[in-house]
């Protein structure tokens, strides 16, 4: 096909043109050139020779890539009955139709019940503020970036799955499992992650030949395992009157355990299912982002500073404090800006054939939104490479939006992407996102590591994971706490995450067995790496001396601080948590 097609050309409506774009080779079409690493840096290298709109064609398929807001939104949001499907993902053929994985779902009645379900069960979890969930893990991941922060990829990951896992079935104990089928899903469908998805034959080849398909199958296995199980567990948490707040909760609560269809509750087990993929993927890598800008701007990170100080008075930022902190959103919104976390997008699929300004767009299409593209767009963002949060706050730039105690926000933004499909964890971002860099503003001087002679390590300007959600590779920094009592004030917040009841849970075949094996490599490796040794007194001194701050420790205030909170820990064993706990309570005098 893709032969016939190369010599036939397409056939165009009259008075129509093809889309400009790079020209491709007989059969593989545009395929020998797409670097494997950091593929959104080439299609925005063509978007600047072939313009913001462009195709080319892959084994006989035509890929449009759209690097302007204002083009996205004229097809996929304006035109969004015919913009709405996805494309086959090869290497997970039955993405549109098995009503799994609702972001890669067909547009299909199955997509809408559940797509309407998904907005159902996030509205209410945000109208109680996410239950807090968000401020809780928040206090752990401070005091592990505190003790730690050569491990932060680590404490990032904990941190965003941990809170997912809350949200979706009230424990953080389902995330060690959660991690592990979550990364391996975001290969499975990644064009860089697994051949078949670039090499489309290879799709072809049967399971007994294909790694592909074993390691896929034997990761569904155990995320079904896992999902199924979490379900059962929160049902029997609820007529014991013990489960805490979820999605889960709110769907079993509403349905009533007993009048429900096996259909009913497959598409909550589901949904929920992708809610806690989609929270334990993307969240990390503005939080890492963050952490790289903070690195080569330390000025926006004394700004921030400033601002919290003056607009609280010492005290962390809370989620309630958001009106106050304009500057803090703004920089949520700028490393989203900088580094997005999607560079490609997630691709829509057209089902007719369509006209753009004189253009033929034929019906099957995939059509990618490159957001990559669309954040470099210099008459929107001038000076795009710049990390700079000033663009939401001053009235000089295109982006400045009144009033500030508003804007600027996520709500709309291009990098949640278009139209009918738009991302639906709007309120787990903003929440997470605000809380992890306000709070690492607010505790951690974020800077970049000095050898011994003093002189500055460098550190990666935009080297990230190849995969379709993005991170920063791996880079040294230090952190340094910025003053004492901010170091008590996180292990107190740290210790009460740590006291929380939920922890206490052991039915751990519930949430998937981290020992599980299988007979797959995949199943290697799934356990949470433990958290450092509890925190001593001599710490918080040598951070002191280190700082040369001579004032002595608030030995009362502190003390007050400690009555009455410190809680018993009685954790089984036998989870990652625990290990938290085997180390003995938190001293700080
Ligand atoms: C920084 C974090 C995130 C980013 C950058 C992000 C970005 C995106 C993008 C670009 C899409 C595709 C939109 C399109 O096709 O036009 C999407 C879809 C989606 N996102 Fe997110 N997302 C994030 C976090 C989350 C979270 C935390 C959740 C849930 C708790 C979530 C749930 C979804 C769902 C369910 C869809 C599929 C919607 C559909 O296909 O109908 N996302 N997201």
């Amino acid at each position: 096909f893709g032969v016939y097609r190369h010599i036939t050309g397409p056939r165009l409506p009259p008075g129509t043109r093809t889309l400009p774009g790079p020209r491709g080779l007989p059969f593989i079409g545009r395929v020998h050139d797409i670097p494997s690493q950091q593929s959104w840096l080439k299609f925005f290298e063509w978007s600047k020779i072939y313009g913001p709109i462009y195709q080319m064609e892959i084994f006989g398929t035509v890929h449009v890539w759209i690097s302007s807001e204002k083009i996205a939104h004229d097809l996929l949001s304006k035109r969004a009955p015919i913009y709405s499907d996805r494309p086959t993902i090869p290497n997970l053929p039955n993405n549109r139709t098995s009503g799994d994985y609702l972001a890669l779902m067909g547009r299909n009645d199955l997509w809408k019940r559940q797509r309407r379900l998904c907005q159902h069960l996030m509205n209410a979890s945000a109208s109680d503020s996410l239950h807090d969930y968000p401020t809780k893990e928040r206090g752990r991941f401070l005091y592990l970036m505190m003790r730690e922060p050569d491990n932060y990829l680590e404490w990032v990951e904990q941190f965003t799955s941990r809170t997912i896992s809350r949200l979706s079935w009230g424990s953080p104990h389902p995330a060690p499992v959660l991690r592990k089928t979550t990364f391996g899903l975001l290969e499975t469908i990644s064009p860089s992650g697994a051949l078949p998805n670039v090499i489309n034959w290879l799709a072809l080849v049967p399971e007994i030949l294909s790694p592909w398909k074993k390691k896929e199958k034997a990761r569904y296995r155990l995320e079904e395992k896992l999902l199924t199980g979490n379900v059962e567990f929160v049902k029997r948490m609820l007529d014991d009157c013990q489960a805490e707040p979820s999605f889960t909760r709110t769907f079993l609560q509403a349905k009533g355990s007993e009048n429900m269809t096996i259909d009913e509750i497959a598409d909550a087990t589901h949904v929920v299912g992708i809610m806690a993929i989609a929270g334990a993927l993307t969240i990390g890598s503005p939080i890492q982002s963050y952490i790289l800008a903070m690195c080569h701007y330390p000025q926006w990170q004394a700004r921030l500073q400033k601002e919290i100080e003056s607009s609280l008075g010492g005290r962390c930022p809370e989620w309630q404090d958001r009106e106050k902190l304009p500057l803090l959103r703004a920089v949520v919104k700028e490393v989203l800006r900088w580094r997005p976390p999607v560079p490609t997008g997630i691709p829509h699929a057209l089902e007719k054939d369509d006209i753009y300004d004189g253009y033929h767009i034929p019906a099957g299409a995939t059509i990618h939104a490159l957001e990559w593209g669309m954040t470099r767009d210099e008459s929107t963002y001038p000076d795009p490479e710049t990390f700079n949060p000033d663009r939401w706050l001053l009235s000089q730039y295109p982006t400045y939006r009144e009033p500030l105690t508003t804007y600027p926000n996520l709500q709309g933004y291009s990098q949640f992407g278009f139209g009918r499909r738009t991302c639906q964890g709007l309120p787990v971002v903003e929440q997470d996102l605000f809380l992890t860099m306000g709070g690492m503003a607010w505790a951690l001087d974020i800077r970049k590591k000095r050898d011994a002679h003093g002189r500055e390590i460098p550190v990666h300007w935009n080297n990230y994971t190849p995969l379709l959600i993005a991170k920063p590779v791996k880079f040294q920094f230090d952190v340094v706490v910025r003053d004492p009592d901010k170091m008590r004030a996180v292990t107190e917040m740290f210790a009460d995450v740590d006291g929380d009841t939920t922890l206490c849970d052991d039915s751990r075949s519930d949430w998937g067995d981290p020992d599980d094996k299988g007979d797959d490599d995949f199943f290697v490796n799934v356990r949470d790496t433990p958290p450092p040794p509890p925190i001593h007194t001599t710490q918080v001194e040598k951070t002191e001396q280190q700082r040369g701050d001579h004032q002595p420790a608030d030995e009362s205030g502190l003390r007050s601080v400690h009555a009455g909170k410190r809680k018993s820990r009685s954790v089984s064993g036998s989870w990652p948590d625990s290990l938290l706990v085997a180390q003995g309570p938190i001293v700080v005098r």
